[in-house]
């Protein structure tokens, strides 16, 4: 799981000297003074002619926070004290320096022109609108005071036509084109002018004088089998008063045609070519639904049609024909065939692209000899098609079979528990440093840079800690993940913070372990605030349980704080080996190491020296022998989502979280709940190391196909298409509370899902011994008890739990209860 991290886009150099308290500059050293007198010099040398205005103290408090660095100190000084800077001079306009000043009410180049006379007269809203209108960005103001005085004879709004400019707008949209063509004159256009112009020179040479008699009368007289029957007179633009009325009349008008047979070949492969026969011109517009249309502005649009409108019409396109009549005009039948009268009847592009991307065979079928533009587009569609198809494994794996025989090592989680400062991350950092996962020159590093903002005792802390704020403040925020392992064991440590506002995020980590690492702080009196009633110790190690962790390793941690005292260890493991037997850990799945996280005892190695009075394993042997016995490999798969991240160009969407039970491999679909969305496996990381398969237990990263990356969140169920979980929006909970509970609003958790909802009713107490029912509906549940409640989700969709299923409900930051799904 990769870590939280709050990406914070501030000035590094800011942050750092916001951090930094001051306290520390009041008691320097005199090699330190005289550092910073140096150093003073050297900025004030390279801020020489940059006009920032900074005191000494000030230089000398940043060289002193960038530990005499005087580059960066100029840098933070060029940042922070850089001249302000004016604000820029506008040139002045002529326009206002000659006016006279006084005049109120508008903008001061408005108000000095106001002292003109023709404009004094105007209402000052006019004035405005003049100004903002054409003083701004116009150059107005820069004209000279003979142009601006142009207009002064002019009366206001009433300029000379003599005077007055012209405005010439181009029209950015082409006018009247057909589909496809350029708006400066389609090829169409060109083509359907340039036969125009040939007919009428025809014309004139043959001396035809009848000019109702055009090539198009001519093809009519060759096709009479394609003249609508029910044409009367032909369909002409108004030009008359009486054609007007008629036309109108006419454009109404549904002309059937006669059914066509089939298009010759022969005819459709000479237009496709272009513009086809001379004497079979044809007019390339929609004929649907088997009628003619009236559409004068294309009537004198012959030739071939665009690529678009071919892959539009398809080949129906090229077989339309136009009847003339005697004026020298047409009237249009569609000469559908059987496939054009449906005109949707065939693929539409889209189709087309659809069925290309379904169906992808890669650039074979573009290799297909292709001679008609339709088949163009088509195989060029399917060139570019993404193959979407599912990955499929590079073998069918057997993974029960290949988890049995592979002799890897075992994989085991467990999450760091315990009160604020206990040491957790003091701990695991040491422990990772030990087992050689962090170098000693990274611990040296993490020392300098702990030491420098007071918090020296911290460097170990600092390998799980990696966020400024954690860092600054000391506290954990977010679950840490980090691996390690060991002779048998690839171990996954979950470090969960202590402060009581980040129990969500503990919660979260307990979801994905298989036991629990509890580290208490021995030192006087620390213990014992973290185990009364709202410490952490308490809360953390009864949320554990209730999440399902059964097993449990005390770290009695801090001993050095108590000189190694053998009392305190016996007083601290009996007061806890008590309390955890309550909260439902066997003695046989409880085991008590002591250690110093600081000093490093007893953590990889034994530590006779100074606990003389201890024979037992060290921490590293004890959580080798906390391994899982068993894992849910054989349910059903369910995978609960951590994280969601972008994993590269190669990986745009990647999950990462623990198979809780089941198995997968690489090609195999997923299905997210609650958006149900489904998803391919692409590829799996464990331990970031990549792997054909994974079964329950592993801590996964999965890098899936054929989902929106908006599908997915953290909380999120991804589970087998197969056998998919059924979100619920209700569900009966057998619950331990922990306040007492009435019918009232919950937030729900279960590892990173966190969902609001409430309990809308209190079934019954049950007895916590034998799980008898107590009282049917109590009016409320004490803290302690054993109750079935039921609980309402207000998300509609649900919330992707199941049977078995452990939760915790919280309210007002605050843990009420936790419980089982029923
Ligand atoms: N004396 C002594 N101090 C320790 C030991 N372990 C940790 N500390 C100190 O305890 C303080 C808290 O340590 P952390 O490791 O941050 O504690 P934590 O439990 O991770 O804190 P949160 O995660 O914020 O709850 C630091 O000052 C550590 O130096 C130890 O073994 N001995």
């Amino acid at each position: 799981m990769s870590r939280h991290k709050n990406i914070r886009n501030l000035d590094p150099y800011a942050e750092e000297l916001d951090d930094f308290d001051g306290g520390e500059f009041n008691d320097v050293s005199e090699s330190d003074e005289r550092q910073l007198e140096e150093g003073l010099v050297q900025v004030r040398g390279a801020l020489e002619g940059t006009g920032v205005s900074v005191t000494d103290k000030e230089i000398k408090e940043s060289l002193w926070h960038y530990y005499f660095d005087v580059g960066k100190t100029v840098n933070y000084v060029l940042s922070h004290h850089a001249p302000a800077k004016k604000p820029k001079k506008k040139p002045q306009s002529q326009f206002t320096q000659k006016v006279p000043k006084g005049t109120s009410g508008v903008s001061s180049s408005s108000s000095s022109y106001m002292a003109h006379e023709h404009i004094c007269a105007l209402p000052k809203t006019n004035l405005l609108g003049y100004f903002s209108g054409i003083g701004q960005g116009h150059g107005f103001e820069t004209r000279t005071a003979t142009e601006l005085g142009f207009f002064r004879d002019c009366p206001w709004g009433n300029i000379p036509e003599h005077r007055r400019g012209k405005i010439v707008v181009e029209s950015i949209c082409p006018q009247g084109g057909l589909p496809g063509g350029s708006g400066k004159g389609s090829k169409l256009a060109a083509l359907a002018k340039a036969r125009k112009e040939k007919a009428a020179a025809e014309k004139m040479q043959d001396g035809e004088e009848k000019a109702s008699v055009s090539l198009l009368a001519r093809l009519a007289s060759k096709t009479p089998a394609q003249a609508p029957t029910s044409i009367s007179k032909p369909l002409l633009p108004p030009t008359t008063q009486e054609d007007k009325q008629d036309t109108k009349q006419k454009t109404k008008q549904v002309i059937i045609p006669e059914p066509q047979p089939e298009v010759e070949p022969k005819t459709a492969a000479a237009s496709s070519q272009g513009l086809g026969h001379p004497e079979e011109p044809q007019i390339f517009f929609p004929i649907l639904n088997d009628k003619s249309i009236y559409m004068p502005q294309f009537t004198s649009l012959l030739g071939s049609p665009s690529s678009f409108a071919v892959s539009f019409f398809g080949e129906r396109i090229s077989t339309i024909k136009m009847n003339t009549t005697n004026h020298g005009t047409f009237t249009i039948s569609g000469a559908p065939t059987a496939a054009q009268a449906k005109a949707f009847s065939e693929p539409s592009p889209d189709d087309i692209v659809i069925a290309a991307q379904s169906g992808s065979k890669g650039l074979t079928n573009a290799k297909k000899k292709i001679d008609k533009p339709v088949e163009k587009i088509e195989a060029a569609v399917q060139a570019m098609a993404i193959d979407n198809t599912p990955i499929k494994a590079r073998r069918e794996i057997d993974v029960l079979d290949e988890f049995r025989n592979t002799k890897t090592k075992e994989n085991a989680n467990f999450v760091v528990i315990g009160h604020v400062d206990a040491g957790k991350s003091t701990l695991m950092g040491r422990l990772l440093y030990e087992c050689g996962v962090v170098d000693e020159r990274t611990i040296q590093k993490f020392k300098a840079e702990a030491e420098k903002i007071g918090k020296s005792s911290f460097h170990f802390a600092w390998v799980l800690d990696q966020t400024n704020e954690e860092r600054s403040r000391g506290v954990t925020m977010d679950i840490a993940t980090n691996h390690f392992s060991t002779a048998s064991t690839n171990f996954t440590i979950l470090d969960a913070p202590g402060h009581r506002d980040f129990v969500p995020n503990m919660i979260a980590g307990a979801s994905q372990a298989d036991f629990a690492v509890l580290v208490l702080d021995a030192s006087t009196g620390a213990f014992e605030s973290g185990f009364q009633n709202n410490g952490q110790t308490r809360e953390h190690t009864i949320l554990a349980r209730a999440i399902g962790v059964s097993r449990i390793v005390v770290a009695v941690n801090k001993l050095d704080a108590v000189n190694w005292n053998h009392d305190r260890y016996t007083e601290i493991s009996q007061q806890m080996g008590h309390f955890l037997s309550n909260a439902g850990f066997s003695s046989n799945s409880t085991s008590f190491v002591p250690c110093s996280g600081l000093t490093g005892a007893n953590i990889f190695h034994g530590a006779r020296d100074k606990l003389p009075w201890y024979h037992g394993p060290t921490l590293i042997q004890t959580l080798e022998s906390s391994k899982p016995r068993s894992r849910a490999i054989n349910s059903p798969l369910r995978i609960t989502i951590n994280d969601v991240f972008r994993g590269g160009i190669q990986n745009p969407v990647s999950i990462s979280g623990r198979i809780e039970a089941g198995s997968l491999q690489i090609g195999d679909a997923l299905l997210t709940l609650p958006s149900k969305e489904s998803a391919t496996v692409k590829g799996i990381e464990i331990n970031e190391q990549g792997s054909e398969w994974a079964v329950a237990g592993h801590n996964v990263t999965l890098h899936l196909s054929g989902i929106n990356i908006i599908h997915l969140k953290p909380g999120d169920v991804m589970c087998s298409p197969d056998s998919p979980i059924v979100p619920l929006n209700c569900f009966n909970l057998k619950i331990l509370s922990f306040e007492t509970i009435t019918p009232m609003l919950v937030g729900i958790h279960r590892g990173r899902l966190n969902a609001s909802g409430r309990v809308i009713s209190l079934l019954e107490s049950m007895d916590k011994a034998t799980g008898k029912t107590l009282k049917k509906k109590p009016r409320h549940i004490g803290p302690g008890m054993f109750a079935r409640v039921k609980v309402e989700v207000t998300l509609s969709a649900g919330i992707p739990v199941e049977k078995g299923n452990r939760v915790v409900l919280r309210l007002g930051g605050k843990t009420v209860a936790a419980g089982v799904v029923e």
